[in-house]
């Protein structure tokens, strides 16, 4: 998952390229600058991925979408980082709801539009499998449970999902609300960096979901090595000794691993006469239950796939929870108005209950609509993940088109989230529009079907219980 402007480039080019692939690509741009040229190029690059050439011209007859392959190697992953969202918005104006490109080193098909958008995630599920981009494969690991498919994926998901489902998020509103509170006692008489003081929140929430109980000493290293680690996932794949990427592969993963090794000693032990791993506090958090699963023969996963999983999770519950925290402190503080009804709103549950006394899951369902109408409207104006990521596991035909086999699919929720035919004027912050439900797969910020975000409803708790505190303490400067 990907913070607003800090799209990773995976691994294209290894350093001993990089001299020639930027001559290299000096050279392409001028030819590029002619249009024959660039046609030529264009289809000397379809060639070059092969299953293009394939698709068009052997099996279904059936054409690629419209679109631009790049620059040979590089893609448009140039473009991308320099463009960030709006790479996705001009490409739509200009191609449509369905285009091609190269990106992260593959040749892609992306989905800009919510009726396509539905066909990859829901109808069509099953002939496309979750990927992470490369440079996440790489560094957190491929065996996370969401890239597996079909029904293994679907049996983890059951299993892992049961400390993120509501029953038991509204047991855990008390820790949350603590973690809250001691963040923001902090910031009394201090100027902060609200991303820096978001990161900290939510990685302490994550931990608790996902972590669970371990001494505090390890969990605070482990915070750090992830803190490094989730940094080299936005840093440029150049390994050179010094580079965050570096570090990151070199240093952090390791140093991570050997903390959930620590970690994991400290919570189990092997019964000598089975050899399995038996937990001293179950199935209260993600790590209790990834050292509890068995496979069909009775088998514990292997710590391999612990440490990608439990990684992979903390990434995906860290970067994009940081990123939507932080851009909704910004909404609000640039909307006096829009905040001084956010306060009342708080102001009016923080009155009905007696000193102490906690939040209540009733508060969070149904008392704070309006803050859920300004989370809904950042999510969708920030496009904290800015797409899913697929891989076709065979040719799928859609609409006089084909998603070739083997090519990856990108499902651009930011094109449609900023398409005035769904949202009008979308570069407006204007949470009041969603006071009438958006169409149907035009708001897509946690993804839909079978893969659709784990933490959706931690991500709101966290955040609610995060505001509420803080609108009740502080005014913002020019009040
Ligand atoms: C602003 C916050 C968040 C956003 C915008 C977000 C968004 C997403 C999206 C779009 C997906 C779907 C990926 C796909 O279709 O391929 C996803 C999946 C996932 N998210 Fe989140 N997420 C957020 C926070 C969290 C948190 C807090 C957690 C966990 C504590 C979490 C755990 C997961 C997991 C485990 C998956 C994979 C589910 C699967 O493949 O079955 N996310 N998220």
């Amino acid at each position: 998952m990907i913070e607003p402007g800090k799209l990773a480039i995976p691994e294209m080019v290894d350093e001993a390229w990089t001299v020639t692939a930027t001559a290299a690509a000096c050279a392409v741009l001028l030819v590029m600058s002619t249009p024959f040229l660039r046609k030529v190029v264009s289809r000397v690059q379809e060639y070059a991925c092969g299953v293009a050439a394939d698709h068009q011209h052997h099996k279904h007859c059936m054409p690629l979408p419209p679109g631009s392959l790049g620059l040979p190697c590089l893609g448009e992953s140039l473009t991308l980082k320099s463009q960030g969202q709006k790479f996705w918005i001009s490409r739509q104006q200009l191609y449509g709801d369905i285009f091609k490109t190269h990106l992260f080193g593959y040749p892609s098909i992306v989905v800009a539009g919510p009726d396509a958008a539905r066909f990859v995630m829901v109808e069509q599920a099953s002939s496309f499998r979750q990927r992470g981009l490369p440079i996440i494969e790489k560094l957190l690991g491929s065996s996370f449970f969401g890239y597996q498919h079909e029904k293994v994926h679907a049996n983890f998901r059951k299993i892992l999902h049961g400390p993120l489902l509501p029953e038991a998020l509204e047991r855990s509103i008390p820790a949350v609300e603590a973690i809250a509170i001691d963040i923001l006692k902090h910031w009394d008489g201090k100027i902060v960096n609200t991303l820096e003081e978001a990161r900290k929140y939510v990685f302490k929430v994550a931990m608790e979901f996902v972590v669970g109980a371990a001494p505090p000493d390890e969990k605070e290293e482990l915070t750090r090595a992830c803190e490094r680690l989730i940094r080299g996932v936005s840093s440029l794949p150049v390994n050179i000794p010094g580079s965050n990427y570096y570090k990151a592969i070199k240093e952090s993963r390791r140093k991570a691993c050997a903390l959930l090794d620590k970690i994991m000693s400290f919570r189990s032990w092997q019964d000598e006469n089975t050899g399995k791993i038996l937990s001293n506090d179950g199935a209260g958090d993600i790590l209790g239950l990834m050292m509890m699963l068995e496979d069909e023969n009775g088998c514990n996963l292997q710590v391999e796939e612990i440490y990608d999983n439990i990684l992979t999770f903390l990434y995906s519950a860290y970067d994009s929870s940081a990123a939507a925290l932080c851009w909704t402190i910004k909404a609000l503080t640039e909307h006096p108005e829009l905040l001084a009804q956010v306060q009342a709103e708080h102001e009016m549950i923080s009155a009905k209950k007696s000193y102490d006394e906690n939040i209540k899951w009733y508060d969070i369902k149904e008392q704070m609509q309006l803050t859920i109408r300004v989370i809904k409207e950042t999510l969708r104006i920030a496009n904290v993940v800015e797409f899913s990521y697929r891989e076709a596991l065979e040719d799928v035909p859609y609409k006089g088109i084909v998603f070739p086999k083997g090519w990856r699919v990108i499902i651009a929720h930011a094109a449609y989230h900023m398409d005035p035919k769904y949202f009008p004027q979308p570069q407006e912050f204007d949470s009041s529009r969603f006071r009438v439900h958006p169409k149907l797969f035009s708001f897509t910020p946690f993804g839909s079907g079978p893969h659709v975000c784990m933490g959706r409803e931690l991500l709101h708790l966290q955040l609610l219980v995060f505001i509420h505190h803080l609108v009740l303490k502080y005014r913002p400067l020019h009040q």
